[in-house]
């Protein structure tokens, strides 16, 4: 027998919308999957041929690219970062909507204009977006590479700005920031690495189930 098609999916915050459209595509983990004492990483499902692993949300990519695993859900966000060539990423499963920001301190925002600037530095966990973003217009972008609480280094001077997803705008408003310039939208995708897309058929025909899936909610 083959070996079971390895799906990836972010532990985060994402897993909760992820699991009924993971169900709806006829995949159900095993209990433990949902247990929070559970110390295993790698799930059986009620499909012998499909197994889930739950990594952080920037590794879904990094394994599905190298083909560790071959299905995974992650955010555009993290796709925009990586820019990995392995990753196809046929749907866009309408879910973990937000967007990547740049933001400031209330104060500064009040008298600055993005239209002068040459040169900035930004705390960030998408040093990567960043600099594409800004270099695109010609400015520099210098990075601080952060892996949260962003928020927290206009305040203590480690940079003047930020770039950070923003959904409810709750966490800059609570911390003192505004959203001066949007960069992306985003939303979860299903990714698919591209060899295992083309030598396994399973997989062509989950990408379906996903599609099918969203479609229903859609319409629901
Ligand atoms: N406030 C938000 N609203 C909606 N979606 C979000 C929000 N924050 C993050 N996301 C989406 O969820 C994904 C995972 O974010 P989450 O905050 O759960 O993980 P993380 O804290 O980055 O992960 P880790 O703990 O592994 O570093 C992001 O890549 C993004 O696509
Ligand atoms: O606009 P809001 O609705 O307030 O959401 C934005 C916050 O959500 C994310 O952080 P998360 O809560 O995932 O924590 P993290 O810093 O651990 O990534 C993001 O990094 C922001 O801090």
């Amino acid at each position: 027998m083959k070996s079971p098609l390895v799906i990836a999916v972010p532990k985060g915050r994402i897993l909760s919308e992820a699991l009924p459209l993971l169900a709806a595509a006829g995949i159900v983990p095993e209990p433990a999957f949902s247990d929070e004492d559970s110390r295993a990483l790698r799930f059986a499902t009620n499909r012998a041929d499909i197994d889930l692993i739950r990594v952080r949300a920037f590794d879904v990519a990094t394994f599905v690219a190298h083909g560790a695993a071959q299905l995974g859900i992650v955010g555009s966000d993290v796709l925009m970062e990586f820019a990995y060539a392995e990753l196809y990423a046929p749907v866009d499963l309408g879910i973990g909507h937000c967007r990547v920001s740049v933001a400031e301190p209330a104060d500064m925002a009040a008298k600055d204009d993005p239209r002068g600037w040459s040169h900035v530095r930004i705390a960030t966990k998408y040093p990567g977006i960043t600099r594409r973003h800004f270099e695109a217009r010609g400015v520099q972008a210098e990075c601080v590479k952060l892996n949260g609480a962003m928020e927290l280094a206009p305040i203590l001077g480690l940079a003047p700005r930020i770039v950070d997803l923003v959904s409810s705008g709750r966490t800059l408003k609570e911390n003192g920031l505004v959203e001066v310039e949007t960069i992306a939208e985003v939303s979860s995708r299903l990714v698919v690495n591209r060899t295992a897309f083309k030598t396994r058929a399973e997989v062509v025909g989950l990408v379906d189930a996903f599609r099918a899936a969203v479609a229903e909610k859609v319409a629901a």
